[in-house]
């Protein structure tokens, strides 16, 4: 194994593992696309730069997450192919952090198309309930 990496080799590798993810995880194809959707509405809908902000922070939290449930799982497939107990707690608690993060990403998305997308409708009385 090397012990100096140069920065183009350590960046190759971090792009494999994303590169990894994406063609082997349906669930990260998903959230990407679901991610380039909502940033596209975000320019439609002429989004505060600060909202946008916070959708990118939103959004890199939940491809995070999904990464390191990928990581965990071939982690655990590694030590284990078979059925354990311990193995069942690890993924299950990987894919419990992506549910977290994406329920959020969901809530914090609603929170801040509510408004722009009323007033693109031209429903702004219901912008008070
Ligand atoms: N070795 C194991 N021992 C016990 N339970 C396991 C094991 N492997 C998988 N499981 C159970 O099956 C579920 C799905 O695991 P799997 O490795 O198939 O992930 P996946 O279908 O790719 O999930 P995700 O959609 O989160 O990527 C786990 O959350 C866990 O409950």
């Amino acid at each position: 194994m090397e012990s100096r990496r140069s920065w183009s080799a350590t960046f190759r590798n971090a792009w494999n593992g994303i590169w990894n993810s994406l063609k082997t995880e349906r669930n990260m194809r998903i959230h990407v696309a679901a991610a380039i959707i909502v940033l596209l509405a975000a320019f439609f809908f002429g989004l505060p730069f600060r909202d946008i902000a916070l959708l990118l922070l939103v959004i890199s939290l939940v491809i995070t997450a999904e990464l390191l449930n990928t990581a965990i799982e071939a982690a655990v497939d590694l030590v284990t192919p078979e059925w354990h107990r311990l193995a069942k707690v690890a993924k299950d608690a990987a894919a419990g952090a992506v549910l977290i993060a994406a329920a959020f990403a969901v809530l914090i998305g609603i929170l801040l198309f509510y408004g722009p997308v009323l007033s693109w409708l031209g429903w702004e009385r219901f912008m008070k309930f």
